[in-house]
């Protein structure tokens, strides 16, 4: 009887991929990274593979390669789990992939342009290599279902809000795994309010009261809040309108999500770790504007939950990048922060000061055991009654 899960994560400059036994134990995890970027890099288990990863559909097939030379084939798994950055107004618990919530993916790609359309190329890579065998999707926006009304409403008539105009918020899987993974990682209890930030290519923060998403900084789309690696985060919406009129919808859709961010700053570099070896003043100022506007989101969500107890970071800057770290804790040190730069530049779990009123964390994130734990629940489900297609919740 197969029981092995396959994950992919499928990120907007990455994809990442996983497999897990029964037990939910990891018995591969690999990488591409720096998709589109001049560094692209394949990691499979111990294997390091320099090679050209000029878009998602390339990254693809080399990972179903690895996978293979691995010799994970289709008889030994129960199952395939996707993360899907957006599943529209609708599709907000993880749920098994049937041709309709196929669909409803594909109708959400507009609002996850730079993320729904791999995921379905994943969704339909594995159909094609192992048909039959069951898939489900985890939702970036599932975690942010707690948010109120008030966090989520944007200041538009009511008619409008009813049309799927709002905030959905994304980032979710890696928020939860955060939360399930505290008291491991941290060895304390996980405190009223924590700060959270998920810095990688895409790039968001969420205010976590009691264990639950009450604000984040993404919103309709991946777009909104941070500076991030391609994308320009928050905006003017009249600015915006502009850039349509004057240079049209699509070359607009095209210059906000992939030009724009640390790459439209920096004249051409999206990612973090060539911008910090690049020494030019237009990648300091780009570096800059990230940790400044990093700051500056982070107060709105520390206002959200009337004040901060924790702040945790995570994903590929937050848990490698020192000085993007050090500037955003010295960004917040008002808060009565006091940062350890000596635990800072190890990369030590803990980075604040044993006097700091607010600690300060990395955790590093684990998206992919996240997205077998929601395919293990739903496989489960399937066991307990078999008739029943769609599991609850
Ligand atoms: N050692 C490192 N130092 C600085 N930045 C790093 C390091 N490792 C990865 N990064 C940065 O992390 C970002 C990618 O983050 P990741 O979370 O993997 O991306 P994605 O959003 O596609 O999932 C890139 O900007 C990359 O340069
Ligand atoms: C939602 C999002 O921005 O994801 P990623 O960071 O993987 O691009
Ligand atoms: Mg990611």
């Amino acid at each position: 009887m197969p029981q092995n899960i396959l994950v992919l994560n499928t990120g907007s400059s990455s994809v990442k991929f996983a497999v897990f036994d029964a037990a939910l134990t990891e018995i591969l995890h690999g990488q591409a990274e720096g998709i589109g970027t001049d560094a692209g890099r394949l990691t499979c288990g111990d294997h390091d593979i320099t090679r050209p990863l000029p878009d998602h559909a390339t990254a693809l097939e080399a990972v179903l390669d690895a996978l293979a030379e691995a010799g994970i084939d289709r008889d030994q798994l129960a199952a395939a789990a996707h993360r899907v950055v957006h599943g529209g107004a609708t599709l907000k618990e993880a749920c098994e992939i049937t041709p309709d919530v196929r669909a409803q993916i594909e109708a959400a790609v507009p609002l996850a342009p730079l993320h729904n359309p791999h995921a379905l190329s994943g969704i339909d890579a594995i159909s094609r290599h192992a048909p039959g065998l069951a898939q489900f999707a985890s939702f970036d926006t599932a975690f942010h279902a707690t948010n109120p009304d008030i966090a989520t409403t944007y200041a538009v008539p009511a008619e409008v809000t009813a049309r799927g105009i709002r905030r959905y918020g994304f980032h979710g899987t890696s928020y939860a795994a955060l939360m399930r993974r505290w008291a491991d990682v941290t060895g304390t209890n996980l405190p009223a309010r924590v700060l959270a930030f998920h810095l990688g290519n895409g790039a968001s923060a969420c205010a976590i009261l009691n264990g639950r998403s009450v604000a984040t900084t993404m919103g309709y789309s991946p777009l909104e809040g941070l500076t991030m690696g391609t994308r320009a985060g928050q905006i003017d919406a009249n600015a915006v309108l502009r850039l349509a009129e004057e240079d049209g919808i699509d070359a607009t859709r095209t210059l906000l999500n992939n030009q724009s961010g640390l790459k439209g700053l920096s004249g051409g570099l999206s990612d973090m770790r060539a911008l910090g070896q690049a020494g030019t003043a237009e990648a300091q100022f780009a570096i800059d504007h990230f940790c400044h506007w990093a700051v500056r989101h982070a107060g709105s969500l520390v206002a959200a939950m009337g004040g901060v107890d924790a702040v945790v970071f995570t994903g590929g800057i937050g848990e490698n990048d020192a000085y993007v770290r050090g500037a955003i804790l010295g960004g917040l040190s008002f808060l009565g922060l006091r940062p350890d730069s000596e635990a800072n530049t190890a990369k030590a779990t803990q980075l604040h000061h044993p006097k700091s009123r607010v600690a300060a964390w990395i955790i590093p994130a684990d998206e992919e055991r996240q997205i077998a734990l929601d395919a293990a629940k739903r496989l489960q489900t399937f066991a307990f009654d078999p008739k029943q297609k769609v599991p609850p919740g």
